[in-house]
């Protein structure tokens, strides 16, 4: 269990999973204004990337404004004391992207594969070792698998040289006590560090996020102003206060991050991190956060509800890099009810 808080460092992922939020709009000022304040508030990483990782700026998944690699060299260049860390999703990014982004100064990676393929992060993880880079495994949509697969896979992560693996809750789906289940087996099992990236959806980011601290997590996510994917994730300034009101001494600025909150990542919210009905759908029916926008889109573009969407993909328990079947389920439910209708 962690008492002082020492040993825990955070990653500030609003620049990158915030890059769910604003469609992969971000601009190199943003991206420089975001990283200067974070740095000076202490922050002890910053993830900057497209929202679906390295090499994500693709039709399927949404064309960013600027090159990542560009925003990747301002963050470096804002950054003073916090470290630039990327994600990458095997198959997605590839070592190229990774050597590139290495090159422009970034010095930490998480290697994300979904909860059941770790065996598809073993060159990438080498790939960042080889570079000098920190290199963590990150299990995504944790909830959809039992215990003994997320340590099974967890090891195979760690067996590659995975230096932390993350219990990373895609949907926001986990609640505190499965959670806590989760982050205690991999404790038991892994000689590694061990993180938690969380989503708002069903309300309880923070909740979770203590869940795991308290079990022993070291690695923690935060966005600013839960700026993510569906609700957004676990908001750091947030956690921030409610861990230092339980004695964590963290290192960073509460002060300074409660500023650049509301003037700095403010301003850059398109329209609001709130549970709304969409988001609400996601945690309950276990769906990656990041397929909201897609799905809403997909709804408008058939005239039929986005929850039904939502409630089919989590059926079918469809996983990321699946986007093209949000389109596919769209059409099928709107077929179906123009049958159901007679017309
Ligand atoms: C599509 C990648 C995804 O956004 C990674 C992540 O943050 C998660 O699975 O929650
Ligand atoms: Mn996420």
């Amino acid at each position: 269990m962690n008492q002082s808080g020492k040993d825990i460092k955070i990653t500030e992922v609003c620049l990158r999973d915030g890059s769910h939020a604003v469609a992969h709009q971000f601009t190199e000022q943003q991206v420089r204004d975001v990283t200067r304040a974070l740095d000076e508030a202490g922050m002890h990483y910053i993830e900057v990337s497209h929202g679906d990782g390295l090499g994500g700026s693709t039709i399927q998944y949404g064309r960013s404004l600027v090159d990542e690699m560009k925003l990747i060299e301002a963050a470096v260049e804002e950054a003073k004391q916090s470290k630039i860390a990327v994600l990458l999703l095997p198959g997605i990014g590839t070592v190229h992207e990774l050597k590139e982004a290495s090159k422009r100064g970034a010095q930490l990676v998480r290697v994300a594969t979904h909860v059941t393929e770790a065996d598809v992060s073993a060159q990438h993880i080498n790939m960042a070792r080889e570079l000098g880079m920190e290199a963590l495994g990150f299990l995504m949509m944790a909830h959809s698998a039992p215990v003994e697969v997320l340590v099974e896979q967890a090891k195979l992560m760690e067996s590659y040289g995975a230096e932390a693996v993350y219990v990373t809750d895609s949907a926001g789906a986990l609640l505190p006590h499965e959670v806590r289940e989760r982050v205690k087996a991999l404790r038991d099992n892994l000689e590694i560090e061990v993180g938690f990236h969380g989503h708002n959806n069903l309300s309880v980011a923070v909740a979770n996020t203590l869940a795991a601290i308290e079990e022993g997590a070291t690695r923690i996510d935060g966005s600013v102003r839960c700026l993510g994917a569906g609700a957004g994730n676990t908001q750091t300034e947030v956690l921030l206060a409610v861990m230092d009101r339980m004695g964590y001494d963290i290192g960073i600025d509460l002060y300074k991050m409660m500023d650049l909150a509301e003037e700095v990542v403010g301003p850059l919210i398109p329209g609001s991190q709130e549970i709304k009905k969409g988001s609400l759908v996601l945690g309950y029916a276990g769906v990656y956060s990041s397929f909201l926008l897609h799905a809403e889109r997909a709804a408008s573009k058939f005239g039929i509800d986005p929850r039904d969407i939502l409630i089919e993909l989590g059926k079918m328990k469809v996983v990321g890099g699946q986007e093209d079947m949000i389109l596919d389920v769209a059409a099928n439910l709107a077929k179906k009810d123009k049958v159901e209708a007679g017309t």
